[in-house]
C-alpha cells in the first residue's frame, strides 16, 4: 500500500459507520417503500459498480476470463448484472448459478447474460482446476440476508470460491461470513476485494478484511437516508460509480 492509501484507509475505518444486519435490511426496504425505487433500478447500479471495481482492481487486459458465482437472492442478481457489464468491458465471462429463484427479475437477467454470450456453467470444475479456466472469481453468492451456517446445497459453490486459489471479488459481504462478526473459521473465504454496496456492513472492518482491497459502490442513496442512518460515507470522485476505501 502506498502511504497515501494507508492514510486514507486508516482515516476511513476511524470515521465510517458500519451497518448491522437489521439496519442494512431496513435501509434497503426504505429505498423501495419510501423512495419508490424498483429492485431492478438499484440492482443495475449495484451490478455496474461491482463490474467497475473489479475492472479497476483486476483489469480484463491481465485477468481476461472471469467466473461469477451467483446465489438465490439479490446478491446473486447483482452478480448477473455485473456479468453483463463485465462482458461489455471485455472479459470472457462465465456464470455459475446453482440455485435459481423462479422470479421474472432473475430469469430476465439470466436471459440477458445468455444473449451477451456469457457461458452458463451448470457443473463447476473441481476447485483445483478452476485456475486452468479463469483468472478472477466474483462472489455473488450471499449478501446481507445470509444466516450461517451455509446449507448443504450451496456448499460446493462456496468451496469453489474458498479453495480455487484465485483472487475473489466479493459483492457486499464475503460469502459465508457473518454479516456483523466476519469470518467464522480458518476455512472461511479470504476475498482479495470487497465491494460494499450503499454503505459498509460491520464485517467490512479492516480487522476482518486483513489487507483486502475495499471499494464502495451503489451510488444511489437519497441524502435524507444518509442523514437518517447517520452514514459517514466518502465522497465519490466526480461521476465515478465506485470509490476505493482501502
Ligand atoms: N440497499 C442496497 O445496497 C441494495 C443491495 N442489493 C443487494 O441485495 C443483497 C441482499 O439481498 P437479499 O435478497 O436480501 O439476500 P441475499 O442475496 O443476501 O441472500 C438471500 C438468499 O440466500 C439464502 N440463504 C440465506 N442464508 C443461507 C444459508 N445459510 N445457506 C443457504 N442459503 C441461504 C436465502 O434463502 C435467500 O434465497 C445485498 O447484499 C446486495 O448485494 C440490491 O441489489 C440493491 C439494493
Ligand atoms: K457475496
Amino acid at each position: 500500500l502506498s502511504s497515501n492509501v494507508e492514510k486514507q484507509c486508516r482515516g476511513m475505518s476511524g470515521m465510517t459507520r458500519y451497518l448491522n444486519q437489521v439496519e442494512a435490511a431496513a435501509l434497503d426496504q426504505e429505498l423501495f417503500t419510501e423512495y419508490k425505487f424498483s429492485v431492478d433500478q438499484l440492482m443495475e447500479l449495484a451490478g455496474l459498480s461491482v463490474a467497475t471495481a473489479v475492472a479497476q482492481a483486476y483489469p480484463p487486459t491481465s485477468y481476461s476470463s472471469a467466473l461469477i458465482v451467483c446465489g438465490p437472492g439479490n446478491n446473486g442478481g447483482d452478480g448477473l448484472v455485473a456479468a453483463r457489464h463485465m462482458a461489455l468491458f471485455g472479459y470472457k465471462v462465465a456464470v455459475h448459478y446453482p440455485k435459481r429463484t423462479p422470479k421474472p427479475l432473475y430469469e430476465n437477467l439470466l436471459e440477458q447474460c445468455c444473449k451477451f454470450g456469457i457461458h452458463i456453467v451448470d457443473k463447476l470444475l473441481e476447485p483445483n482446476e478452476l485456475k486452468n479456466e479463469y483468472q478472477v472469481l466474483v462472489d455473488a453468492l450471499f449478501g446481507f440476508s445470509f444466516k450461517p451456517p451455509v446449507r448443504e446445497e450451496l456448499k460446493p459453490a462456496l468451496d469453489a470460491l474458498i479453495d480455487g486459489g484465485l483472487p475473489v471479488c466479493s459483492v457486499d459481504i464475503p460469502s459465508g461470513w457473518h454479516v456483523e462478526d466476519g469470518p467464522s473459521s480458518d476455512h472461511s473465504l479470504k476475498p482479495a476485494l470487497l465491494i460494499s454496496l450503499s454503505a459498509p456492513k460491520l464485517c467490512a472492518k479492516d480487522e476482518y478484511l486483513k489487507g483486502a482491497k475495499h471499494y464502495l459502490g451503489g451510488r444511489f442513496l437519497p441524502p435524507a437516508i444518509v442523514k437518517k442512518y447517520n452514514l459517514t460515507l466518502p465522497e465519490y470522485p466526480a461521476q465515478d460509480q465506485v470509490v476505493q476505501l482501502c
